[in-house]
């Protein structure tokens, strides 16, 4: 009985840590697809072989109350959204950039939109760029800025180019990661972007 409760106490952290990410991402990042995209080149296809996120294809699958990366939404993602994130998860929008006002419509209204502040995305289709990120790198920022580093980096591990968005925007992440609210996070973008 004693050796049992030795070994649990052994065993037992050595599981929750191999399995922490797997059991925390999946159910948490829900990816609406509406089709538009290249296959070849689909970030959300790829995360959800890879099991990092779950893909869907009806409105009615999107988990309510979740944060919905939005990029017309007013509110920025912050640290005040971690509990948001870790409790009701995050939804993104994998739509063509040409149809994205048209599409993004459909979340309207929602008060858990946010989009994110500055950054430069990394991907090859769109390198260089501020702003217009993928559907990956937009879920590794907003689990960057709320304190989930680790499973931003993980997210990122699943692309050739991933860990470079993370250091191309290292200096803005950890200022973002370190505000104290949306509008702290704004100004943090402003002052960069001014100077
Ligand atoms: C328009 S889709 C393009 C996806 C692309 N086909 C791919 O394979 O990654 C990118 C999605 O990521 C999220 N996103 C990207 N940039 C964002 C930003 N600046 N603010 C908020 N969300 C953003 C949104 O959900 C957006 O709809």
């Amino acid at each position: 009985m004693f050796t049992d409760w030795i070994l649990y106490g052994l065993v037992n952290p050595i599981l929750t840590l191999k399995f922490k990410n797997f059991d925390s991402m999946p159910h948490k990042v829900v990816i609406y697809h509406a089709e538009q995209c290249d296959p070849k080149k689909c970030t959300t296809r790829k995360l959800a072989r890879q099991k990092e996120i779950r893909m869907v294809s009806r409105l009615n699958q999107i988990p309510r109350g979740a944060l919905v990366l939005d990029p017309f939404s007013p509110k920025a993602v912050s640290p005040e959204d971690h509990d948001l994130v870790v409790e009701k998860g995050i939804v993104g929008l994998d739509c063509s950039w040409k149809r994205i006002d048209k599409s993004s419509a459909m979340f309207r209204g929602t008060e858990t939109h946010r989009s994110l502040p500055f950054l430069v995305a990394a991907n090859p289709t769109n390198y260089g760029k501020p702003c217009i990120l993928s559907t990956a790198e937009a879920v590794a920022a907003t689990l960057y800025i709320v304190g989930l580093k680790d499973n931003a980096i993980q997210i990122m591990s699943h692309f050739k180019w991933g860990p470079h968005f993370l250091e191309l925007n290292h200096e803005l992440l950890e200022a973002y990661s370190r505000a104290r609210s949306s509008r702290e996070v704004v100004d943090i973008q402003n002052e960069f972007i001014g100077g």
